[in-house]
């Protein structure tokens, strides 16, 4: 009779707040300082995002992340983590879309005891600090994510597989 498979520890996805985000980076948020343009028919608010790309000659890369349902679908068992030491790093779900960010804090490696799950709604974004450990997109079935990156000559993203069973669900 064979082994049974080893249980997975389940991490659950929690809604996303500033304060909770806060050890990892910044939400999108407009600040106060909206001003009228475009004849007054338009509120803008500059700077939603605390951009950190300049680092060893790095420049802003706006790329748009596309995903579909099959790869993408609860329980997600969690493969590896990574960070980008030199660069923050936005992730904004389009339209509907709903992502996660999966964190594991900003050590020398991931601390796979301390994996915490967010739900990035319609209408959220967020920017990941240079360093912090991410798991690589996940979004809630087929979505558009526009992630916005330092891009340079080199690629700046370090990989580390995950060392235990660990799977995200959505409660
Ligand atoms: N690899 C890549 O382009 N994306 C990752 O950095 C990610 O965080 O999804
Ligand atoms: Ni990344």
């Amino acid at each position: 009779m064979s082994a049974p498979e080893p249980t997975s520890r389940v991490v659950l996805a929690q809604p996303l707040t500033a304060r909770a985000f806060a050890p990892y980076g910044d939400l999108l948020a407009p600040g106060e300082a909206g001003r009228e343009i475009n004849f007054g028919t338009t509120q803008r608010f500059d700077d939603v995002a605390r951009l950190d790309v300049e680092e060893q000659g790095g420049r802003a890369c706006v790329a748009l992340f596309r995903t579909d349902a099959q790869t993408h679908r609860a329980p997600y068992p969690l493969r590896a983590f990574e960070r980008h030491r030199l660069g923050s790093q936005s992730f904004i779900p389009l339209g509907a879309s709903r992502c996660l960010a999966v964190l594991a804090g900003s050590g020398d490696t991931p601390d796979e005891a301390a994996i915490v799950a967010f739900m990035i709604e319609p209408g959220q974004g967020v920017t990941l600090r240079r360093g912090v450990w991410h798991h690589p997109l996940i979004t809630v079935g087929a979505a558009d994510v526009l992630v916005i990156e330092r891009a340079a000559a080199s690629e700046d993203c370090q990989v580390m597989a995950m060392t235990t069973r660990v799977e995200v669900r959505l409660g």
